[in-house]
């Protein structure tokens, strides 16, 4: 992806030059790619909450790197220091309520302040910037081994369908679902994807569509409800998307179209993986009805996109004002229905709950 393709940008602040979190305006693919460059708390709390920056773990950096933009008074008692580093911690956690990454990588922020001193406080706003680069450079990597991963499980698949968009515009870079696609296609085993539109904001014909096309990988655009058919003539060998919060046994919660695809999948005998960051585990909640499901705005599903594709353009009038609507961002798929797991760590294969919990133990005590 090239630099003006970047997910994330860090600018740090030098003379009047304030510090910023520029981002690729998610909102605008494919019809234009721009950045957006937030140099204030709310900017990047909108960028958020309007998906100029959307993913998982791609809302997790970004929230990390808020917190370097706390309007904070130097020659402030390191109490208000703190005082006003936690504030942005709660403010950016308001944002959106179901990827978990964006409080893993609020608590790893909140850590950082925590652990200051009087003495240290001078070095907290550093010690800050840095802990969010590694953030992001940890989910670079982390990207690359489930792509390495989730290899494995699609060695012998030539066509895979997808939802939503979980590739490199939802992370550092390189993605969840969509790495495994990369790397093979890498190796020279290039596979047909066929990516689901999502609506409503369709994430799937504007993003996935778009990066997958820069990459060279072939992808057909296809309707959410065209999954079914397309499993029924056997077109489809495996199913492969995202999460943005995992429960401890092992429910998914995903981009809302998700679980009917996970049904289609167990009718047709079609694995259905999931491929997530170990960061994207919630181990505090036993199952997926505890997964906070997040509710959008009614315009998203009453009018089409605009001409631009912007997904806050408004285009055409699409339910009559006397209809109600609903719109859940996310559904959640029961861990009955999901053939495996791919982290950065391995494959967690029928995923249960004592699966989920040696996963995790095989991380704290590594092989000797
Ligand atoms: C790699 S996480 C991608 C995940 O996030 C998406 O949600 P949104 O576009 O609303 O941020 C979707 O659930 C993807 O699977």
């Amino acid at each position: 992806m090239t630099a003006d393709a970047e997910t994330i940008r860090y600018r740090a602040a030098t003379g009047d030059t304030p510090a910023a979190v520029d981002l690729l305006d998610q909102t605008r693919i494919p019809a234009e790619l721009e950045r957006l460059v937030c140099e204030s708390l709310p900017e990047l709390h909108d960028a958020i909450v309007r998906l100029v920056v959307r993913g998982a773990p791609a809302i997790g950096i970004a929230a990390a790197y808020g917190v370097t933009l706390a309007p904070v008074d130097s020659s402030a008692s390191p109490e208000n220091v703190r005082r006003c580093y936690y504030d942005a911690i709660e403010y950016l956690a308001t944002s959106r309520p179901t990827a978990v990454n964006l409080f893993w990588a609020l608590d790893r922020m909140r850590g950082l302040v925590e652990a200051s001193t009087d003495e240290t406080i001078g070095d907290l706003p550093r010690r800050l910037i840095d802990e969010a680069t590694a953030i992001h450079n940890e989910d670079r990597s982390m990207c690359r081994a489930m792509g390495k991963h989730g290899a494995t499980l699609l060695g012998d698949c030539q066509t895979v369908l997808t939802h939503c968009n979980a590739g490199g515009l939802a992370t550092a870079e390189y993605g969840t679902a969509l790495s495994p696609i990369y790397y093979l296609h890498e190796k020279g085993h290039t596979l047909n994807v066929f990516a689901d539109e999502t609506r409503p904001l369709m994430q799937g014909s504007r993003l996935t569509a778009w990066e997958l096309s820069q990459a060279g990988v072939p992808v057909t655009v296809c309707t959410d409800s065209m999954a079914g058919s397309l499993m029924q003539r056997g077109l489809i060998d495996a199913v492969i998307v995202g999460s943005d919060r995992i429960a401890e046994n092992g429910d998914v919660a995903n981009k809302i179209g998700t679980y009917p695809l996970a049904v289609l999948a167990r009718y047709h005998d079609v694995p259905f993986y999931v491929v997530a960051p170990t960061n994207t585990f919630d181990l505090e909640l036993e199952s997926g009805d505890l997964i906070p499901i997040e509710q959008r705005s009614e315009d998203e599903m009453r009018y089409t996109l605009g001409a631009d594709s912007n997904v806050h353009t408004k285009g055409r009038m699409a339910v009559p004002r006397e209809a109600s609507v609903i719109n859940p961002a996310f559904d959640v798929t029961p861990a009955e229905l999901v053939t495996a797991i791919v982290t950065e760590q391995g494959v967690i294969k029928q995923p249960t709950r004592e699966k989920v919990q040696q996963h995790f133990a095989a991380i704290q005590t590594p092989a000797s």
